[in-house]
């Protein structure tokens, strides 16, 4: 079979996410898959068996169409796209072998619902920087969706967002599928933003529900939460945006009630009295609004938005306060 007019995508991370967007991937006629992962293990047993041992290991995966690589620079040799998806506290290290030359002409699409730790900065603002990526080619995967539903075929909604609508139309035909629907939007700053947010939200309800707070409380915080996440997005890049379509308000409400959210599941183990370290080495995910709690925390410092639940996250993950007493705090703020 020539591979020659397929459209080749590149995908970088080995993780639940990486795993599920291949999936979706796989259903096109007319792609081939170039994926890096890092770890030697993974890459043999997928090699062999076509699935991933560490992460929905129940997928199998086209050996037709998913090639496996050990080296960046060869992943992303003549792809048309780039995915990015590991955790954003991987992501410098994860592409420390490529330059912008090996970039040159592609499509970077992030995944990855975090900040570049230590930058404070979005993956698609540090990509541009890092490897001089123009905007118009940059896309971001956004909306309500979890991999362990997309491993499972349960209808699910993606938006694809970007500056340009082009762009995102191009890669939302890409990844709708049978039990997929992407759409495009051209708001990709507010969309990424509400994403990196809503991690530090479905934290909060994890603290809370551990401590023993019920559904009434949790409704209330998530409200409460969605005006925390429009006050800032509106500081960092203000436009007319719906703020309660499926792209802010949806992604907000699936981490924040899922039993897949890692970011819950985190938050409740520190509310049921585990500390941060022992959290981190019992979950074998990585939960990203650990990290983004910290940059969102110093991003802050210029704007000055009003963040009582990022506030209260942040005394509890990074100044050693105790839960019960900083969302008894919290809560006398809710309205
Ligand atoms: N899982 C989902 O349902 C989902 C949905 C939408 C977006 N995302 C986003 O996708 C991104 C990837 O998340 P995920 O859920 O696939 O992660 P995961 O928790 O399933 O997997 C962890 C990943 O981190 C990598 N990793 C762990 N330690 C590392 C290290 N020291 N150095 C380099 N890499 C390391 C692993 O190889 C693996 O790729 C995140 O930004 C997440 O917010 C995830
Ligand atoms: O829901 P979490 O905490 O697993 O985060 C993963 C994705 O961002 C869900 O959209």
């Amino acid at each position: 079979m020539s591979f020659l007019n397929h459209t080749k995508i590149a995908v970088i991370g080995g993780g639940s996410w990486a795993t599920a967007l291949i999936k979706i991937l796989c259903e096109q006629h007319h792609v081939q898959i170039r994926w890096w992962l890092r770890n030697q293990k993974d890459i043999d047993h997928i090699r062999k068996f076509n699935h991933n041992p560490s992460y929905l290991s129940d997928v199998v995966l086209s050996p037709k169409k998913v090639k496996v690589f050990e080296k960046t620079t060869d992943a992303v040799k003549g792809a048309d796209y780039i995915i990015l998806a590991v955790p954003a506290a991987f992501i410098q290290e994860s592409l420390q072998h490529l330059s912008a030359k090996h970039l040159q002409g592609k499509r970077i699409v992030s995944a990855i619902k975090g900040m570049v730790p230590g930058q404070n900065a979005l993956v698609t603002d540090w990509a541009a920087d890092a490897f001089g990526i123009e905007m118009k080619d940059t896309c971001v995967i956004a909306g309500p969706c979890h991999a362990e539903e997309v491993a499972l075929e349960k209808q699910s909604y993606l938006t694809i967002a970007s500056t340009e609508c082009p762009a995102a139309e191009d890669f939302a035909a890409l990844m709708t599928c049978r039990y997929v629907t992407a759409n495009a939007l051209d708001d990709l700053y507010g969309v990424e933003y509400a994403a990196v947010m809503k991690n530090i939200v479905a934290l909060a309800c994890g603290i809370t529900h551990g401590l023993g707070y019920g559904d009434n409380f949790q409704a209330v915080l998530v409200s409460n939460a969605m005006q925390e996440i429009g006050s800032l997005v509106t500081a960092l890049d203000p436009r007319e945006r719906n703020l309660s379509s499926s792209a802010y308000l949806g992604d907000l409400l699936v981490t924040a009630y899922s039993q897949f959210s890692r970011n819950r599941l985190f938050g409740n183990m520190i509310g049921r009295g585990y500390s941060v370290k022992a959290a981190q080495l019992e979950m074998k995910m990585i939960a990203e609004g650990y990290y983004a709690t910290r940059s969102i925390q110093e991003l802050n410092k210029t704007y000055h938005v009003n963040l009582p639940i990022t506030n209260a996250v942040y005394s509890i993950l990074y100044e050693e306060q105790a839960p019960a007493a900083v969302m008894n705090e919290l809560k006398k703020l809710l309205k």
